[in-house]
Order: C-alpha cells, then sequence, then structure tokens
C-alpha cells in the first residue's frame, strides 16, 4: 500500500478519534506497517493485499471529527473504498462534498454519531452505493434527490432533524427504509405496500398512504410552501394567511383522529368481550394469563386470550411482514386451534394452524418488564433489519401484560434436533457450513441493531432453525431485554460492569461450534460442555474433543482444531477478549475456504 495513503488513514483515524487521548489508534494504525499485510484494526483489503477496500470502525468510541474530504480526495483510496462504516460512535463535523469523489462506494454507515449540517448534493452521485445509514444524528436541512441512484436498496435515516419532502423513491428495490422522526413534509411518494408507517412516523407534517393522516390538497402543497418559505426571509401576507388555513386545516385532522380513536375503543372493547368469551369456555382460566397449564399431545382450540391494558384502549396485532401475513388478524389468532410446543424460561411457545392453512408460532413472553412503547419501537427496529437467516417476527401484539410475537413455523426442526436427534448423518462439510452462514446472519445483525443495544440474548442450538432448504435460520433475535441479558448465564464475573453486550452472543454462538464440534450437549450430568472442552485441550488431548462422527468420516483435523481455536477464543471469560462476530466470521470463512480448496483438490 503507498505511503500517502497510509499516512491518509492515519490522520484520518487521528481525526476521528478526536483529543481525548483515551482512543489512539496511531498505536494500532502505524505508519512504518503496512495495512493490509499487518491487518491494521477494522481495515480489510482486496485479495492482492494491495489496495483498502472496507474501513469499518463500528463502536470504537471514536469522538472527534469526521473528514470525508482526507479519505474522498486521495485518489488511489476513493478508487477502491467501497464501505465505510462508523455506526455508534460519538463523531462529530458533517459529511463534506467530497464524499462525492468516493465513487466506489457501496455502503455507507454512519448511524449513531453526532454528526450534523446539510446532506450534500454530492451524495447523490455515488451511483454504486446500496446501502446508506444515516440515522440517529443531528443532520438538518432537505435530502438531495438520492431517488436518482438507482441501486440503493437501505435508506436509513431516522431520528434526525432532517426536512422538506421525500425524494420519489422506487420502494420496490428497497430492503430496508426509515426516516421516521424528522421533520419532513408534504405527500409521502407512493411506497406500493412495500414499507408500512413505522417507516414514516414522527414526521408531524407528513401525510398519505402508509400514514393514517390523509393529505389534503392543501397539505400536498405543504412541502413545496415550506421549502420556498426557507428560501425566503419571512413570511408574506398571502403565506401567512396560507399558514392560518394550515392551521384550521390542523384542528380539523386532529378532531377526526380523535374520533377514529373512539371507534377504535368501541371496537377493541368488542374483541376484548369476544376474548372474555373464550376464557369461559375454557373454565374461567386466570384472565391476564390464559395460555394452557399443561403441554397437549392433541391440537385443541386456542388457549390464549389477550386482555386490554387495564381498561385502557386494547391494541390489535400489528402485522410487520405484509407479504407473508397480509391478512392475519388478532381475532384470527385467537380462534385457530394451538398447540404448546415448548416452555422456555422466556415464555411459552405455541403452534397455531390458521383458516387459511398456514402455520405460525406464537410466542409469549412472560415476565419482560419493557414499556409497550418501548416494545413497540424495538419491534419496529427490528423489522428493519432483513437478513435470509434471520427468522422476522410476522407480527406481534403488546398490552401492558401481554407482549406476544408471531413467526413462520419452520417445520425442520432445529440445529438441537439435527445434533442431539436420531438423525445420524450431518457431516463435518455441513456443520462448517451452518457455522458459517450462522456468524455471518450475525454480524449482520449485530452491525444493523449493535447500536440500538439490540442483540439476540438467548443464543443456542433451539433457536437456530432449519428453513425449507435445510438452512440454518436465527429465531428469535433481539426478544430478551438488555437488562435480562446482565442477568443471564452467560454473564461472566469478569468486567460485568462495563459488559458489552455483543459479546454475550460471541460467547452463545461459541457454544453452538462447540456442539457442533463435539457433538455434545451443553450440559450433561452436571457437567458443562464449556468447562469440559477446556479441561480436555489443557490436558493436551485436543483429539478426544471431536465427534467420534468426524473422526470416522476423516474430517480434516487440521480445520477441526482451527475452529474449535475460535469457538475457545467466543468463550473466553471476559467479554472484552473475545473477538467480534464480524472478526469470527471472517476467521470461519477462511477455515471454509481452506475446506473447499481441498474438496477441490482431492476431485
Ligand atoms: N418458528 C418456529 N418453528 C418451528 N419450531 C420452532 C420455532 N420457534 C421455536 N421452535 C422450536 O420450539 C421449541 C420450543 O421453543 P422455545 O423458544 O419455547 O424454547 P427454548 O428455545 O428452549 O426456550 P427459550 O427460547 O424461551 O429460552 C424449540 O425446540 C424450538 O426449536
Amino acid at each position: 500500500v503507498e505511503d500517502e495513503v497510509k499516512r491518509t488513514l492515519v490522520q484520518f483515524l487521528a481525526q476521528l478519534s478526536g483529543n481525548d487521548g483515551q482512543q489512539n489508534f496511531t498505536l494500532v494504525w502505524k505508519q512504518d506497517s503496512d495495512p493490509c499485510k499487518d491487518h491494521w484494526q477494522g481495515v480489510y483489503c482486496d485479495a492482492q493485499n494491495m489496495a483498502i477496500k472496507r474501513v469499518l470502525l463500528d463502536r470504537f468510541n471514536l469522538s472527534g471529527t469526521l473528514n470525508v474530504a482526507m479519505l474522498c480526495n486521495l485518489q488511489p483510496l476513493a478508487a477502491s473504498l467501497t464501505f465505510l462504516s462508523l455506526d455508534g460512535n460519538k463523531i462529530g463535523g458533517g459529511i463534506g462534498t467530497e464524499i462525492g469523489n468516493c465513487k466506489q462506494l457501496t455502503r455507507l454507515h454512519l448511524g449513531g454519531n453526532q454528526l450534523s449540517g446539510g446532506i450534500p448534493d454530492s451524495l447523490a452521485m455515488l451511483n454504486n452505493l446500496k446501502r446508506l445509514d444515516i440515522s440517529s444524528n443531528e443532520f438538518l436541512g432537505p435530502l438531495p434527490d438520492l431517488s436518482r441512484i438507482s441501486g440503493l436498496n437501505m435508506f436509513l435515516a431516522q431520528n434526525n432533524h432532517l426536512s422538506g419532502s421525500i425524494p420519489a423513491f422506487d420502494f420496490s428495490n428497497f430492503d430496508q427504509f426509515n426516516v421516521s422522526f424528522n421533520n419532513f413534509s408534504g405527500l409521502i411518494p407512493d411506497v406500493h405496500g412495500y414499507f408500512f408507517a413505522d417507516s414514516f412516523l414522527g414526521n408531524p407534517e407528513l401525510c398519505g398512504d402508509p400514514l393514517p393522516k390523509k393529505c389534503s390538497g392543501m397539505s400536498k402543497l405543504l412541502g413545496q410552501a415550506q421549502a420556498s418559505s426557507e428560501e425566503s426571509k419571512g413570511p408574506s401576507k398571502d403565506q401567512i394567511l396560507m399558514y392560518s388555513g394550515y392551521a384550521a386545516l390542523g384542528v380539523i385532522i386532529v378532531l377526526f383522529v380523535v374520533l377514529k380513536l373512539c371507534r377504535r375503543k368501541k371496537r377493541d372493547h368488542k374483541i376484548e368481550a369476544l376474548n372474555r368469551i373464550e376464557v369461559t369456555d375454557h373454565g374461567g382460566a386466570d384472565k391476564t394469563s390464559n395460555f394452557s397449564s399443561e403441554h397437549k399431545a392433541e391440537v385443541s382450540r386456542s388457549e390464549f386470550s389477550v386482555t386490554s391494558e387495564s381498561g385502557m384502549v386494547s391494541q390489535s396485532l400489528i402485522v410487520l411482514s405484509r407479504a407473508a401475513a397480509n391478512e392475519l388478524k388478532l381475532e384470527d389468532l385467537l380462534k385457530a386451534p394451538a398447540e404448546l410446543i415448548g416452555r422456555g424460561k422466556n415464555g411459552s411457545l405455541y403452534k397455531v394452524m390458521l383458516d387459511n392453512g398456514m402455520m405460525v408460532v406464537v410466542k409469549r413472553i412472560k415476565d419482560w418488564t419493557i414499556s409497550s412503547h418501548d416494545f413497540k419501537q424495538r419491534m419496529q427496529i427490528l423489522s428493519q433489519a432483513k437478513h435470509p437467516h434471520v427468522l422476522s417476527p410476522l407480527a406481534f401484539y403488546c398490552s401492558k401484560q401481554e407482549k406476544l410475537l408471531v413467526y413462520e413455523y419452520q417445520q425442520n426442526g432445529s440445529l438441537f434436533k439435527l445434533l442431539h436427534g436420531t438423525q445420524k448423518t450431518f457431516d463435518w462439510t455441513r456443520r462448517l457450513g451452518i457455522a458459517a452462514i450462522i456468524a455471518e446472519a450475525l454480524t449482520f445483525m449485530h452491525q444493523e441493531l449493535g447500536q440500538h443495544g439490540i442483540v439476540h440474548g438467548n443464543l443456542k442450538s433451539s433457536n437456530i432453525l432449519l428453513n425449507k432448504k435445510m438452512e440454518p435460520c436465527v429465531s428469535e433475535y433481539g426478544v430478551l431485554g438488555v437488562d435480562d441479558q446482565q442477568t443471564s448465564p452467560f454473564t461472566t464475573p469478569i468486567g460485568a460492569g462495563a459488559l458489552d453486550v455483543l459479546k454475550e452472543d460471541v460467547y452463545g454462538f461459541g457454544v453452538i461450534l462447540l456442539e457442533l464440534l463435539t457433538g455434545k450437549l451443553v450440559k450433561s450430568e452436571g457437567i458443562d460442555l464449556t468447562d469440559w472442552v477446556q479441561s480436555v485441550v489443557r490436558e493436551e488431548w485436543t483429539g478426544e474433543v471431536f465427534d467420534k462422527s468426524l473422526i470416522s468420516e476423516y474430517a480434516s483435523e487440521e480445520r477441526m482444531v482451527n475452529l474449535l481455536q475460535v469457538a475457545i477464543r467466543c468463550v473466553n471469560r471476559s467479554p472484552q477478549a473475545r473477538p467480534t462476530m464480524n472478526q469470527v466470521s471472517l476467521m470461519i470463512n477462511t477455515i471454509k475456504d481452506d475446506e473447499e480448496k481441498s474438496l477441490i483438490s482431492e476431485v
């Protein structure tokens, strides 16, 4: 790597780190070493170790200033950099217009910082950009016409002070979109049913589908009127008149919403009454907790009911994935035959057959003290992070006493069953492939949700389900709150005060790796798998650790030992010493690449 590039990177990091001296990364990024060959932390290069591809410095407690010009004005760097990620720091400053020179960028993640100022027009010139996250900062002013970037498939800008109208995006391209809690105004461009109200909430002057607030002819013009008033010095007489009109209109809208709410309240009381009837049908069980207390082998009529928040307006089911659960209604769930299939420490799990033949599972979470508002917000954030190997909730229900989550039923069981059930063939290549997929999925979720403090919190092989294609899917992501995670069994005494919750998932994943390698249960006859593996390795009997069936299929011991080393690093008692999920994923992919190369050379 050229000296100029090294020097620029070191200076860029020094500015990002700020002057508090706490995080002096220049110690790690040394100019007399090579960013690629010497593996500078957070820097990833091309296969030839010649060019910088990615700079990923999420959650490094950086509190300095972003100097985009430094990176993007240096031709060799601008020509190779595809991914810049600085999520979850305390970085200030703004996005300089020079960002337009970093033309190769496909991902720009700046969420959860203290960045401010306007969004430069040059951002809309990044034609390769696919994922843009500027959420949870202090950005203000209008957006440039980002709809010109045809390949953009993620745009997160929630929790800023952005204003003006929303560009005319083609929403069918997006898997994530959120502009909630800003000051956007005017008509929402047609979302064609791809996104719901939660992507637009918290913008008082925004109207039209999917928000409940309808646009009048006047409010359609509001965005334009506001833009022109921003340009002029002060409101003219005409404008004052017009705004008074808006104010009157606002009052009418508020009255309309209040009327609607009153009607809904009446309707919800009816639903509640229906549920109560169901309760009496089943022998008058406790009204707030009517899930069956015994496991029923036979499919029975639904045993659960939902009550309203201490007489307040009862919520209905909030559907998060319209594609999979378009017509799903709370009444349907309550009426459908249900079977208790699990009673874990988080609550009970029911398998429910809907009228239309669709099979879902309903997780009823117990003892989660999270407020309804926080729960809803959490669900909305969760529903934005979509990964093909993470099972997203289809819908949820929330009242003070009840929290229900609805997932698609996965008929092929769990990794736990695959490992410890009766099936015999579960070969090494498949185990390694499953480990790589889960690691990649968790890396994605940590990158997307870590800044919100949302982690899995309860990783174990029974929460890894096998989908129709027998590929692994992480289920129940984010179902446990952070507070609960602090008291999870994975919490270790070392450094518990400053516990990094992301590292709890790394621990859970390490245990799954140990299960894959040993084929043993996590706890058996009082013996803890992690302790057992560590003691056997200490005694230098590493070969004894591995599943006998792997030994008999002549799986590569070298690669099994490599994976074991990854697992042991993940279950380190000190959370700080554990690698990040991203590092774990890279290590497993290297082992997988070796495995694939050896299979090819054998052929
Ligand atoms: N969407 C789903 N489809 C099919 N099976 C599922 C689904 N979700 C969970 N399961 C299976 O149902 C069983 C019970 O799940 P549950 O989540 O209640 O138990 P758990 O994972 O042991 O406990 P907990 O997650 O509460 O600690 C597990 O075997 C799990 O693999």
